[in-house]
This record gives structure tokens, C-alpha cells and sequence, in this order.
């Protein structure tokens, strides 16, 4: 990457700062350009979701994973229900999506609590076999008793398509039969997942990110307190493909001993540590053991560090730097924190980035962990919070005594409650996925790059004002 113009910047700089020139291409299509990183995370796109409780769990992971991302469960989870978080990731298949099943004696209310779990809005009835025998979707529970039967609901003319379907094949069978969805089933004819026009065309697009036993990938998150190297084993023990050591202030000591301790336990497993903003931090971190350090003081939308402690440092020149440092060392900077628009996964991955982590955004869509909820005008929304916020320093000191519990409670550097709401147009992690793919891909052809190193080699960027980040928005709320 290099600056317009030889412009040698003067402050340090956000993604909002910056803009990039177009270059002359040879690249003919934004479907030629390919995302893969090599950075060890197996990510087919440049996209991790971030080790947040309100953003990654199981069905994130499977989602993202599936279109070539990862996801990382946060380090406030118990080792028990990350392994079942993992067996279940690693068990879904790797193009047709997880159905959400119920029976016909199930109620509409346990439809109408199931159907937001997944974003193709459809609940399969199936048999005592696992057959699926009928279909519900929301608008078939529209003024129905919450307490009547969904045999009595549900569609029946159901149409099946058959596992292996080959994906254009399955869009076209879904587009003549005017179907939004159809479940699949295998050869004996039980429900083996199900599978949406968008779902085809996106199978058609993505490679699923999957280890070397083709199955998908996750990631899991561990902090720098208590028994590092014992959690790191175990975690990997159960079959996560990743480890993330995680602390906000990723350059001190106690990160070091943490990245020691788990390197020797764990010496083949990619291993993540930050959050780090200076090629120094990077260097410390690199020495220690890390594979890919994470980069990021106070950019996160739930982050309130700078406002605390005025600590932190503008993302872009953050990314720039730290990505440079850790290429001259032979390894990888994941940019973490702060990405509202695809144009910024585009500037973090010119910058240098190999991953750009988002958490918010993705806290807003069906596939977060928590309950989807309504407000007074009806919007859709989650419940969005910091993992340094008090709220998260109360769920992970929850088994410390009163008086450890109070102390901790002392340094907040995060919001406890947000609503994230859900867009509308793009209500699923796959429609947030296909707009910054596309945004990504588009970014790569205008500097005639055919994939992301030559993204970085190639990208001319420049700085602006205030009021030229305002012209390139559109009119419109975006
Ligand atoms: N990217 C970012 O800007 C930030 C991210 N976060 C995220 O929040 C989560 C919780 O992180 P964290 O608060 O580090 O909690 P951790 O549970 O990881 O604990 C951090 C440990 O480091 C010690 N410590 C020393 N200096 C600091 C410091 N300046 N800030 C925080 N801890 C310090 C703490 O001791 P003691 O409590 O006694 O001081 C504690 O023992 C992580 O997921 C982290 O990534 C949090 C803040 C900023
Ligand atoms: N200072 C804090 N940073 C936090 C907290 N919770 C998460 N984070 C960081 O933000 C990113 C995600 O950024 P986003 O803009 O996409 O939401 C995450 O990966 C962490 O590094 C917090 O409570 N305080
Ligand atoms: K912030």
C-alpha cells in the first residue's frame, strides 16, 4: 500500500479519514478476485466474528463458517459448552443449512420461538422417522391460537430436494416451483438440512471454511488469568481449530507469560494474541509465540477505552503500522474493532490486514446468540453489550466472592446494554456477509488486485476531509 501523491500523513487516521484512488486493472470480473487469506485461520473470506457473548456462539460459527469466515467463542465460556458448541459446528453440513424442526403436535408458539433462530424463516414438521411432512413459516401462524397444533398449520404440499442437488439445479427446481425453500433430504428420504434460492446461489459463491477432515471450522477465545495452558489444551482437546488470548491491553507481561504457556501446549494450533496497536506490541507478542496478533485499542462500537483513559489509537494508522511489523516477522495482524461499512474491511485488508474481526454489526442478526426482540414501533432488535462492561465483568466474576466481585466491578471500559437492530434488507449474517463480499471483491478489481496480498501491494490510498468522507455517503440513512 502507499500513500497518493508520496502524501506522508501527518496524524494518525481512521477508516473514515481515508479514501482509496482507483488504479489501472487487468482483472476483469469482481468474481475473479479471490479472499482467501494465508494466514492459518483457513478463512476462504477475510471475516471473523468477534469473541463477543452477544455476537459468536454455535450458530454464528456454523453460518459464517459455511461461507468461508470464522467465528470466536468468547473466553467467558465454560470449557464444557464450548465442546458442544464444537461437535455441534463440526457436525452441520458444509452447504445445506441446519433446518429447524419441530413435530406436528408441537404448538404455533413453539414455532413462532423457534423461527428466528435461523434466517430462512421456516420450521420443517417431520415424522417419527425424520421425514419432513409439512413446512410452517411465520405468516402461516398469522391470527392462528398460539396454542393450536402445527399439523393443523403448516404446509403440506411439500416440495424435496434431494442431498448432492447440484446448487444451480436447486435454485432453478426452488425459482419454477415459486418456492422460497425446500427441505433436503438424503436417501432414505429424511431431513438432512434445507436449502433457500439465496442459500444455492451463495454455495455457488463461498467456499466453506473446513479443516483438513473437511469438516467447518471454529474458534475459541481464552484471557490471560487462571490456568492458561490448562484451558488452551482443553479447548483444542475438543476440536477448536484456532486459540485467540485476548485482553485489552494485550502489551504487558502477564499476556507474555499467557502466550508462553499456551504456545507449549499447544505448539501446531493457530495461535491469536492482543489487542495490540504499535509495531512494538506486535513485535513483544510475535516473540512470545503468536502466530497473528490482533489489533485494535478503542475502535469497538460497544468500546468505551478512549473515553475512559484517552488510550487507544486511530484504527487505520493502528492496521498500517502493526500489519507491516508483523509481515517483516514472518506473521499475520487481524484488524479488530470499529468496521460499520464494507469499505472499511476493504481499507483494514489494504492496510495490511489478513482478517477483519467484526462484532457489532453481527450482534444485529438472526444468527447472534441472543433473543430477538421488538420495540414500540415494532423494529427488530438485539441486546448488544462490551466484554469489559459491567454487565460482562458480572457474568465472568459471578463465581468470585461479593467483595472480589465489587472490586472488579470498578473498571468498565465498555457499554452494557446496546440494541443492535436488525436491517430490514439484510436481517441474516449471510445478507451482511454478501454486501461486504461484494463491496471487498469491488475494492480489489478498482485497484486491479486478483486477490488480497496483491490487494495490499496495489492499494493507493488517500486522505480526506471530513467533508469528502461526507460526499462518498449516500443521501440516504446508511
Ligand atoms: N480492543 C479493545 O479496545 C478492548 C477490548 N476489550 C475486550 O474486553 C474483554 C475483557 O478484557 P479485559 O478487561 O482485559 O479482561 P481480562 O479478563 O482479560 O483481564 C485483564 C487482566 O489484565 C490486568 N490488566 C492490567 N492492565 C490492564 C488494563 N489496562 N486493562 C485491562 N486489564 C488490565 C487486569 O488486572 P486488574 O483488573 O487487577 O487491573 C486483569 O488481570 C476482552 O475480550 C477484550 O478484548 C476490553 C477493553 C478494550
Ligand atoms: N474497550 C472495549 N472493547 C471491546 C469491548 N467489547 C468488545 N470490544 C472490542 O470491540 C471489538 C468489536 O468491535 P465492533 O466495533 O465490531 O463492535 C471486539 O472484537 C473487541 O476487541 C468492551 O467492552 N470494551
Ligand atoms: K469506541
Amino acid at each position: 500500500m502507499r500513500f497518493h501523491n508520496g502524501e506522508v500523513p501527518q496524524t494518525d487516521l481512521t477508516y473514515s479519514d481515508v479514501f482509496m484512488v482507483p488504479t489501472q486493472s487487468a482483472v476483469t470480473s469482481r468474481l475473479a478476485v479471490d479472499l482467501s487469506t494465508r494466514d492459518g485461520s483457513g478463512a476462504a473470506v477475510p471475516i471473523v466474528a468477534s469473541n463477543m457473548t452477544a455476537v459468536s456462539g454455535r450458530r454464528m460459527a456454523e453460518t459464517l463458517a459455511r461461507r468461508g469466515g470464522l467465528a470466536v467463542i468468547p473466553q467467558d465460556i465454560p470449557v464444557d459448552v464450548v465442546a458442544e458448541a464444537v461437535e455441534w459446528v463440526k457436525s452441520r453440513d458444509t452447504v445445506t443449512d441446519t433446518a429447524l424442526t419441530l413435530t406436528g403436535g408441537h404448538t404455533v408458539g413453539d414455532a413462532l420461538a423457534l423461527l428466528p433462530k435461523r434466517a430462512h424463516g421456516a420450521v420443517i414438521i417431520v415424522d417419527d422417522d425424520r421425514r419432513p411432512v409439512g413446512v410452517v413459516t411465520e405468516h402461516d401462524c398469522v391470527g392462528v391460537d398460539r396454542f393450536s397444533q402445527l399439523r393443523y398449520v403448516a404446509s403440506t404440499d411439500v416440495l424435496t430436494l434431494s442431498a448432492g442437488t447440484p446448487a444451480e439445479d436447486a435454485f432453478n427446481r426452488l425459482f419454477e416451483a415459486n418456492r422460497k425453500l425446500a427441505p433436503v433430504v438424503d436417501a432414505d428420504g429424511r431431513l438432512s438440512g434445507i436449502v433457500t434460492r439465496p442459500g444455492a446461489l451463495r454455495s455457488t459463491l463461498y467456499r466453506p471454511n473446513t479443516d483438513a477432515a473437511g469438516r467447518l471450522r471454529i474458534a475459541a477465545a481464552i484471557g490471560i488469568n487462571g490456568d492458561v495452558a490448562k484451558r488452551a489444551a482443553q479447548l483444542v482437546e475438543t476440536g477448536v481449530d484456532l486459540l485467540v488470548v485476548d485482553t485489552a491491553h494485550g502489551h504487558q507481561e502477564r499476556m507474555r507469560e499467557a502466550l508462553s504457556l499456551v504456545r507449549a501446549v499447544v505448539p501446531d494450533t493457530p495461535l491469536v494474541a492482543g489487542n495490540v496497536v504499535t509495531a512494538e506490541g506486535v513485535a513483544d507478542l510475535v516473540d512470545a509465540g503468536a502466530d497473528i496478533v490482533k489489533v485494535g485499542v478503542g475502535p469497538g462500537a460497544m468500546c468505551t477505552t478512549r473515553m475512559m483513559t484517552g488510550v487507544g489509537r486511530p484504527q487505520f494508522s493502528a492496521i498500517l503500522e502493526c500489519a507491516a511489523e508483523a509481515r517483516r516477522l514472518g506473521r499475520h495482524a487481524w484488524a479488530d474493532g470499529g468496521v460499520r461499512h464494507p469499505r472499511d474491511v476493504a481499507l483494514a485488508l489494504a492496510a495490511g490486514a489478513s482478517n477483519v474481526m467484526i462484532g457489532s454489526w453481527f450482534a444485529g442478526t438472526y444468527e447472534s446468540p441472543g433473543d430477538l426482540q421488538r420495540d414500540a414501533d415494532g423494529r427488530l432488535y438485539k441486546e448488544n453489550f462490551g466484554m469489559a462492561s459491567a454487565r460482562a465483568v458480572r457474568l465472568r466474576t459471578a463465581a468470585d466472592s461479593p467483595f472480589e466481585q465489587a472490586r472488579k466491578a470498578l473498571f468498565e471500559e465498555g457499554i452494557s446494554t446496546s440494541r443492535m437492530y436488525l436491517d430490514p434488507a439484510r436481517p441474516g449474517v449471510e445478507d451482511l456477509l454478501d454486501t461486504i463480499v461484494a463491496g471487498v471483491r469491488s475494492a480489489c478489481t478498482y485497484a486491479g488486485a486478483s486477490d488480497l496480498e496483491e490487494f495490499h501491494e496495489r492499494a493507493v490510498i488517500g486522505v480526506q476531509s471530513a467533508a469528502g468522507f461526507t460526499e462518498g455517503a449516500p443521501l440516504s440513512d446508511w
